[in-house]
């Protein structure tokens, strides 16, 4: 089998509230497991999950499992630094967790934008889906009108326990990150473009498919 010529690293982010199911969906997605246990994560946990995205394109997710309890504290701006996307998840179960959205994503947008002034592809997980849905039923039909207006790509009801559209949701973040990076590598010069986000590999850019 001939090797994959377009390498692309991106760091990715999974912010929301405490308990809402953020190590839990990285878990599932990278080594396909889940626990009931629930250990509070500090800090920052770390795992990469790398998608073979078509016969010619690699792409490898370093997803950052940002600690609940860190909400809008100073640590949170370090953890952001050239991220390239996030997924901010909340709790169908526990409508508080939902309300914090909107300030998870102004936080992200108020510490992180792209070197073109652009912000970061951010996709919204309504997690714990298998439980029952209280906040979607309440919010019901406005969730597409939600995303719209805080500037989400996309949203999708998942379940970490019950592997339900965890693949579907990355798919959905990296196709609109290779977009975007697409974007930017048109819009800067060749001596800014800063390493990370033209790694030596990227030969051309798979989503739009110019070389
Ligand atoms: N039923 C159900 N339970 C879930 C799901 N995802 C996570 N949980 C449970 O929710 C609890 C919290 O999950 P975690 O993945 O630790 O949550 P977290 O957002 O990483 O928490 P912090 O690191 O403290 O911010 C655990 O008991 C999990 O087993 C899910 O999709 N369905």
């Amino acid at each position: 089998m001939q090797a994959p010529h377009k390498e692309h690293l991106y760091k990715l982010l999974v912010i929301g509230d405490l308990g809402v199911g953020k190590t839990s969906i990285i878990k599932r997605y990278v080594h396909q497991n889940f626990s009931s246990h629930y250990r509070a994560t500090i800090g920052v946990d770390f795992a990469l999950k790398v998608l073979h995205w078509d016969p010619d394109t690699v792409v490898r997710l370093q997803l950052w499992d940002i600690a609940g309890q860190e909400r809008f504290g100073n640590m949170t701006r370090v953890y952001y630094r050239e991220a390239m996307g996030a997924f901010i998840v909340f709790d169908v179960t526990r409508p508080a967790t939902f309300e914090a959205v909107a300030k998870w994503k102004n936080d992200l947008d108020s510490k992180l934008t792209l070197p073109n002034g652009k912000p970061v592809s951010v996709v919204l997980l309504a997690n714990k889906c298998d439980q029952g849905k209280d906040v979607l039923m309440n919010n019901g039909l406005k969730m597409d009108q939600f995303c719209k207006e805080h500037g989400f790509v996309g949203w999708f009801e998942t379940s970490a326990k019950e592997n339900i559209n965890i693949d579907e949701a990355s798919r959905c973040l990296v196709k609109h990150i290779l977009a975007s990076e697409c974007d930017l590598l048109e819009s800067l010069e060749p001596d800014v473009v800063k390493p990370h986000l033209a790694p030596p590999k990227v030969v051309s850019c798979s989503s739009c498919a110019k070389s």
